[in-house]
Order: structure tokens, then sequence, then C-alpha cells
């Protein structure tokens, strides 16, 4: 590990949509630099340069596939990758005292679970969206729902994602649901509606509805509507390129450096808390 100097990161999953954005956005951001390049044993990229895969020429940093080498000798992980993967290299970034940037969506609350016990050794900063105009998002959606009583407005969030996304609803619609229901001091579980088929019946007051939508190559849409009678709201998002999320998260981790282990969110790296 460095004691001074950039911050030395693993990107895991390196060869991925998010793991390419990474690695040009380390390349730009001051502070940081590209310390390993992680993908899996049976992956078709490994022993490729990772820079030279994501489009800025050769930083001799070859993609691998054993991470533990890399987190002995890093300050920090950036990982988009899946659930069960960064399930494990929480475990990892634990073992090694190190800061773990986790922006993979869809983890199950039993993941959730580990990765929280991970944090007792490891500084996590998770988020289902590390961009600014989400996470401001966010608390205009609590202030919107706080303001606007269930019985007058209903809330639901809409999102659409590229045609290769494989979890629904994505991270940040969970997140803006969250922000809904903290804003009404209701618990989400409890008050979602996640799918509606068929004779649904009518809307139940209060709840939180989802709809899901995937095609082409939509980097991320996200609004959030809510729905009176003669009025409606929309607070929305658009995002235009993935460097939004990996510039959040290099940030991020930039920001955990030094701090006390702990699972944080984007709301405390941005100050939003
Ligand atoms: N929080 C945020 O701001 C954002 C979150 N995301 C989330 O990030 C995740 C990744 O998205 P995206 O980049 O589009 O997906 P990709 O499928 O393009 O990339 C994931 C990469 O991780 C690799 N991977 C999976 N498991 C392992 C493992 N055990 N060890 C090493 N590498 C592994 C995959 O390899 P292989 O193909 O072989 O499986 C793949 O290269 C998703 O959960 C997505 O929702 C995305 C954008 C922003
Ligand atoms: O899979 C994606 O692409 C994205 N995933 C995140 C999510 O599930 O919300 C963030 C962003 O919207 C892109």
């Amino acid at each position: 590990m460095s004691e001074a100097g950039d911050m030395g990161l693993v990107v895991v999953g390196a060869a991925g949509r998010m793991g390419q954005t990474l690695i040009r956005a380390i390349h730009t951001m001051p502070g940081a630099r590209v310390a390993a390049a992680i993908e899996r044993p049976d992956s078709a990229h490994l022993g490729k340069d990772a820079g030279e895969l994501a489009g800025i020429g050769i930083i001799k940093v070859p993609i691998v596939d054993d991470p533990l080498p890399a987190f002995a000798k890093a300050d920090g992980v950036l990982d988009f990758t899946a659930p069960a993967a960064s399930v494990e290299f929480a475990g990892y970034a634990a073992q090694a005292r190190i800061v773990h940037v986790i922006g993979t969506t869809g983890c199950s609350a039993e993941d959730n679970a580990k990765i929280a016990a991970a944090a007792r050794h490891a500084t996590i900063v998770k988020s289902g969206n590390m961009s600014l105009g989400v996470n401001l998002l966010a608390v205009l959606v609590e202030q919107a729902a706080k303001a606007l009583d269930a019985d007058d407005f209903d809330i639901e969030i809409l999102e659409m994602h590229h045609r290769h996304k494989v979890d629904a609803p994505s991270g940040t619609a969970l997140l803006l649901g969250e922000a809904a229901a903290k804003g009404r001091g209701i618990d989400l579980a409890d008050n979602s509606v996640r799918v509606r088929d068929g004779h649904t019946g009518v809307r139940k007051t209060g709840s939180i509805g989802f709809a899901t939508l995937r095609g082409g190559s939509v980097v991320g849409d996200h609004s959030v509507i809510l729905a009176g009678t003669g009025e409606r709201i929309t607070l929305s998002h658009h995002a235009e390129d993935r460097a939004i999320f990996a510039r959040g998260a290099v940030k991020a981790a930039l920001w955990a450096r030094g701090k006390k282990p702990g699972l944080y969110s984007m709301r405390d790296v941005l100050g939003l808390s």
C-alpha cells in the first residue's frame, strides 16, 4: 500500500462497460492511478493492457485474474461487476483494510448484509448511482414526497436502460424510491409495487410504484412522477455518458481514503446527507 502520492486503485471488471470507463476516468483525474485491472479467470481479456482496451493507449497494466495480490498492494478498489463478485471483493477489501467503492446493483438483502459486515474492516462507499445529478435528485424527491400528502399525490418511478442490463428495477430507481419513502416516513419494502400485470385492482394509497423499460443503448433515464388530481410533477435525470458514474466513483475513493472503516453512501461523499 502506498502511504502518500496518488491513490492506487484496482479496477475489478476492468473489461466491462463501466470497467473501461473507470480506466479512462482514473487516467484524467488527478490524485489517482490504476494499480491493477481484474477480470474473471476465464475472461477472454486476460493479458490485454487495460488502457489499450479502454481506448487510451498502453498504460502497462495487464488484465489479470487474481484479486488478492492486487488488493494487498493497493489503496482502494472500484467495483462495478455483479452482486456475488462484489460480496467476494468486499471480503478481500476487508482483509486488506482498504477502500471499496461498490457501484454494482441488484444486490439482495443477504448480499447487502455481507457487504455491511465487511465494512467493519473496509471503508466501503456503495450507491446505486454515483452521479452528482441523481444524488441531488434524490434530495429533491425526498423533499417533494414530504411536502405532498400521500392522499393527494401518488408516486411512480419510471426507468429506462440499455438492452444489456440484467437487474430491475435499477439501483437508481430503488435509491429514488428509498428517498421518496423517507420523505413520506414509510418503509419502501412494505409499500412498493414493483410489477403490475393483469387485473391489479385500484392503486393502493401511499404505495410507490416502479415501471421498467429496456432497450437500445440508453445509458440511464429516471423519472419520479408525483401524480395528483389535475396536476403532475415530474423530477427527472438523464445520464448521457457513463463517465458521470466513473468520475463519481473515483471521487468517492479519494474521499474515503483515510476515513474510518464503515458503510458510506454517495450522499455522504457529496455532502448531501
Ligand atoms: N452505481 C452506478 O453509478 C452504476 C452502476 N452500474 C452497475 O454496475 C454493474 C456493471 O455494469 P456494466 O459495466 O454495464 O456491466 P458489464 O457486464 O459490462 O461489466 C461487468 C464486468 O464485471 C466482470 N465480472 C463479473 N464478475 C466478475 C468477477 N467475479 N471477477 C472479475 N470480473 C467480474 C464481467 O465479466 P463477464 O462479462 O465475464 O461476466 C464484466 O466484464 C451493474 O450492476 C450495473 O447496474 C452501472 C453504471 C453505473
Ligand atoms: O446498468 C447500468 O447501466 C446502470 N446501472 C445503475 C442502476 O441500476 O441504476 C446506474 C445507471 O443508471 C446505469
